[in-house]
This record gives structure tokens, C-alpha cells and sequence, in this order.
């Protein structure tokens, strides 16, 4: 489950009554995610979904506010925040920290076809095109400077193997990335994996789930996005979803040189980075709640199939 936060029908009915989004007809708490606790709203006029905040800095809760204001103003397929009559979007209920979304339609992909690979990747250059011009700045929060101190915490939980292999990854990237690198800066999503979109049918419903936005290397999201959209069982990456995404984002935004340089070792980079935050939820810093942590051994999988197999050639652009 994860409504760490049961709210009652009067509460919500209550909350409702500072917005022009109709009166409560039914509330369902969502059992899928992990951090936060999430309810499907249905009014007399809409669909909605009300997220308490569970953990993390509150004080970061109006970038992300800001951030999917600026990208519902663009035109990007994410849920902006319904605001009262006030303006406001950011309330408290509870006593945690709230915010009221539309509910966009459809599921996540569990097997995208390519298709559906296309259009996130089209939604995703779009993005990062818009956002290198967002105002608002938050430092990305798992980047290098966070790996360098973290992964000292786990290595003990690692065999030999496994610890060598880590270590000297993130002496790598302080070669490779710890100088001056001339990549692309942007707003990043920072988490686009495939439950954080929804589809119905072919066509992408809505990006989601922006608590891990940040500013950074836009190259590091679109590394995310391809180890984990389009990866096989074993850790390979997939031609096929790995073109179509890279093929529609590259029509909105082609990679810069310096960017297809580091790339082989973006992709290294953000495979360590989910094994390490999935070794410390298991290991080092276990959530409260039951519900099963994601398992670092596929990011491990991954990163080992990127290490000896590197990188797939990038499509070319299509001028
Ligand atoms: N705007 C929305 N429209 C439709 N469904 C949504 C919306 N926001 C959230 N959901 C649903 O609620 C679930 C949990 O939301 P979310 O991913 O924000 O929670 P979380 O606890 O932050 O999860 P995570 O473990 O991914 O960090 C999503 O997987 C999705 O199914
Ligand atoms: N997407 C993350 C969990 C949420 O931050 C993972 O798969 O480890």
C-alpha cells in the first residue's frame, strides 16, 4: 500500500471546498508508489489525485510547484497543480504538505512498443528543450557529488568483485566528469522510469511523479530513461526501443558532440547511481512501511552489461 496518511471523506470533502474542482463523490487511496501517499479524487466535475508528502524536503515542495506550472504552460503532458480560488497550489492536510493534480488517463508500460519508446522520447526533447529556459535551480541531489560520499556506506554489503567494480566506476567518473564538461544544462525530470508515465493505447498520457526534478546534464535523464526503457532481461540494451527513443527526442533536441562523447559513460554513470539508492534502501537506511524495495541487483546487471558491451551507436539526426 502506500497511503501512509488515511484521510476521511470529510477531510478531503473539506479540502475540496477551497477549489473550483466540484464536490467529493468518492476517494480511493492508490496502493503503487513508495514515498508519498496518493488518492484517486472523483468529483461531480473531475478527476483528480491528491498527494501528501510524506518525506523529503518541504521547503523544495514550490520548485516542484513552479516546475510543473512551467511545463503545463508549455504544453508538456504532465499533471500541472490545481490552485484554489486563491491561486494557491500548495496546501497542508493532515498536517503534511498537499497537492491536487488532474488525474491523467492510462497505465504504465511494462513492455513499451516502439510506438510508445517514440513518444517519450519526443516528450522528453521537448522537455528538455523548454526547460534549460525553467528560472527556478535545484541542484541535482544524485549526481557525482552525492555518489562520491554514499558509496562508501555500502561497499561492505558488496563481495569483492562487486566492490572493485564500484569503486573504480566512481574513480572513473571523477576523470570523466569532474572537470569542466561542456554539456547541455536543464531542468531533468530526474526519475523517468516507465511507472512514471501513463499511456493509453500508443498514445502518452502524461509524464508523472516530479519529486526527483532537479537541474543538471540533461544527458544524465536521457541515460535513465534509456537503461531502464529500453533494456532487456539480461542488462542489453534493446536497438530497437534504444533508436526510437533516441531517433524522436534527438528530432527536438540532437545531442551536442561533447554529449555523445560522455555518453557511454552517462549510461555507466546512472546504472551505479540506481544501484547504489536501491543497495542504501535495502541495506543502509530502510523505509518504515513493508513494501518491497526495488531491487538494486538489476541496476547491477545493467551496469555490468555496460561496462562490456558500452554503449550502442546514436541514431544520426535527420535534418
Ligand atoms: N496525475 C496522476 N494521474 C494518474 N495517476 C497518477 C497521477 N499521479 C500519481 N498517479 C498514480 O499514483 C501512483 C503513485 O504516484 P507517485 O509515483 O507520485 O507516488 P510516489 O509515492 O512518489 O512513488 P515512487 O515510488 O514512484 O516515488 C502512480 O504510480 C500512478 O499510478
Ligand atoms: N525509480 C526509482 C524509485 C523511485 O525513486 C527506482 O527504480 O529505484
Amino acid at each position: 500500500m502506500a497511503v501512509f496518511t488515511p484521510l476521511s471523506e470529510t477531510q478531503v470533502a473539506d479540502f475540496l471546498a477551497r477549489f473550483d474542482a466540484g464536490s467529493l463523490v468518492s476517494l480511493e487511496g492508490v496502493p503503487a508508489g513508495t514515498e508519498n501517499s496518493t488518492f484517486f479524487v472523483t468529483t461531480d466535475q473531475r478527476q483528480l489525485v491528491l498527494t501528501l508528502f510524506e518525506q523529503g524536503e518541504f521547503g523544495e515542495l514550490p520548485f516542484f510547484v513552479d516546475l510543473l506550472d512551467y511545463l503545463d504552460e508549455h504544453r508538456l503532458p504532465v499533471p500541472g497543480p490545481v490552485h484554489d480560488r486563491e491561486g494557491v497550489a500548495l496546501h497542508r492536510l493532515a498536517g503534511k504538505p498537499a497537492l491536487l493534480f488532474p488525474r491523467l488517463p492510462g497505465k504504465h508500460p511494462k513492455s513499451p512498443n516502439l510506438v510508445q519508446c517514440a513518444a517519450l522520447g519526443d516528450a522528453l526533447g521537448h522537455m528538455h528543450k523548454v526547460s534549460q529556459h525553467f528560472p527556478g535551480h535545484r541542484p541535482n541531489p544524485r549526481d557525482l557529488h552525492w555518489l562520491l560520499p554514499m558509496h562508501h556506506k555500502v561497499l561492505v554489503y558488496l563481495s569483492p568483485e562487486d566492490q572493485a567494480m564500484m569503486k573504480d566506476e566512481v574513480e572513473i567518473y571523477q576523470d570523466a566528469f569532474g572537470s569542466a564538461l561542456d554539456l547541455p544544462q536543464g531542468t531533468l525530470h530526474g526519475d523517468l522510469f516507465r511507472d512514471n508515465a501513463l499511456y493509453e493505447g500508443d498514445r502518452l498520457g502524461g509524464i508523472i511523479d516530479f519529486y526527483n526534478g532537479c537541474t543538471g546534464d540533461l544527458l544524465f535523464d536521457l541515460a535513465i530513461v534509456i537503461n531502464d526503457w529500453a533494456t532487456d532481461n539480461d542488462g542489453h540494451l534493446d536497438a530497437d526501443r534504444h533508436d526510437a527513443i533516441l531517433g524522436t527526442y534527438q528530432a527536438r533536441r540532437p545531442l551536442t558532440a561533447a554529449e555523445r562523447e560522455a555518453w557511454p559513460m552517462m549510461l555507466r554513470m546512472t546504472a551505479l547511481r540506481y544501484w547504489l539508492s536501491r543497495l542504501l534502501v535495502v541495506y543502509v537506511d530502510p523505509p518504515a512501511h513493508d513494501l518491497t524495495p526495488h531491487d538494486p541487483e538489476r541496476f547491477r546487471i545493467i551496469l555490468k552489461a555496460r561496462l562490456q558491451h558500452g554503449a550502442l551507436a546514436l541514431p544520426e539526426v535527420n535534418a
